[in-house]
């Protein structure tokens, strides 16, 4: 039997942090990972990620739950039979529910193939304090992916006093009584807490709230293709004009005197700007509410 895990968690969260954590500490354990992720945006940066040797399916263009069980039955069948392998992970975009998600791993052909674990949710700490301004769409999915957690991580601890941490873990613990609640930083969790869950029978679903991409969640993603380039300022004053509704960007910029453009991340007001060594398109992807109309750089 192969474990299967499943990582949920919102818009620039911090899942991709923890699959490429995950994955080298499967690696030192000589146990061999294979992943299936998705992306709401069009360019598959995050598979950057994973590293050549690691089976690896994408789907681009929607989520799990959107393209329909059959599509992820069909990815894991392909894994089975074309890939050695002993631990599955699937990523589910930040705009998929996990229990649909959940659901479509839970097919008859696989039940004596794969293990189901559980729910991994990494939540931004920092996002979990300010929920109130989220859109309540956009709330209720944050909220639903921590109440079906398995495993709930409180991310991004560095950027909070100590006293915020406690409030955080205290209210999630309150909210999510059965998940076991761990604080981290860049989604760093031991493998042995993973390997330790025990995932729950499987939820009904009766028991989640609608909140997928459909008319009254107008989440979607837009590609930019820059033909200019841009000092580091300018470009972080066009951020910082944004709506609140844009929950993350991520790319690779031209900067002006800077000889590749550099990659560029962006999730809730927090900007970072990484050197990129080889020269990658000049593309940024941007995720979030009615983005068709604003106003580009
Ligand atoms: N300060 C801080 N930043 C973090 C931490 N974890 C992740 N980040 C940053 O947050 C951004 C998003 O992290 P990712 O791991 O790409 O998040 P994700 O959930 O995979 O994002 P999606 O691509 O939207 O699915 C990146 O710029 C990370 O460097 C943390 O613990 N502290």
């Amino acid at each position: 039997m192969k474990d299967v895990y499943l990582f949920s968690g919102f818009l620039g969260s911090g899942k991709t942090s923890m699959l490429t954590d995950v994955i080298r500490q499967l690696k030192e354990a000589n146990l061999k990972p294979a992943v299936i992720m998705n992306e709401l945006g069009k360019l598959p940066f995050d598979s950057q990620a994973v590293e050549e040797d690691v089976p690896l399916k994408e789907m681009l263009e929607g989520c799990i739950c959107c393209s329909g069980a059959e599509k992820t039955e069909a990815q894991i069948q392909s894994l089975l039979h074309d890939q050695e392998f002993d631990v599955l992970i699937i990523e589910t975009t930040g705009a998929a529910h996990p229990v649909e998600a959940l659901d479509a791993v839970y097919s008859p052909l696989f039940a004596d193939k794969l293990n189901i674990k559980g729910i991994v949710t990494v939540a931004d700490s920092r996002l979990w304090l300010n929920r109130s301004n989220l859109t309540p769409q956009v709330r209720s999915l944050f909220m639903e992916q921590i109440r079906h957690a398995h495993l709930l991580l409180a991310n991004k601890t560095d950027l909070l006093t100590e006293s915020e941490q406690a409030q955080v873990v205290y209210e999630l613990q309150g909210f999510n009584a059965k998940a076991f609640i761990l604080q981290t930083t860049n989604g760093r969790v031991p493998l042995k807490l993973l390997q330790n869950i025990q995932s729950t029978a499987r939820v009904s679903k009766d028991d989640i709230v609608t909140a997928r991409i459909g008319e009254s969640f107008n989440l979607g993603s837009r590609l930019i293709r820059f033909d200019t380039s841009f000092t580091q300022e300018q470009f972080e004053n066009w951020v910082r004009s944004l709506p609140d509704t844009v929950y993350r960007m991520k790319g690779y910029v031209p900067i002006e005197g800077i000889k590749n453009p550099m990659l560029f991340q962006y999730a809730y007001g927090m900007v970072q700007w990484l050197p990129e060594y080889i020269k990658m398109e000049p593309n940024l992807v941007i995720i979030g509410e009615n983005i068709n109309t604003l106003e580009i750089i």
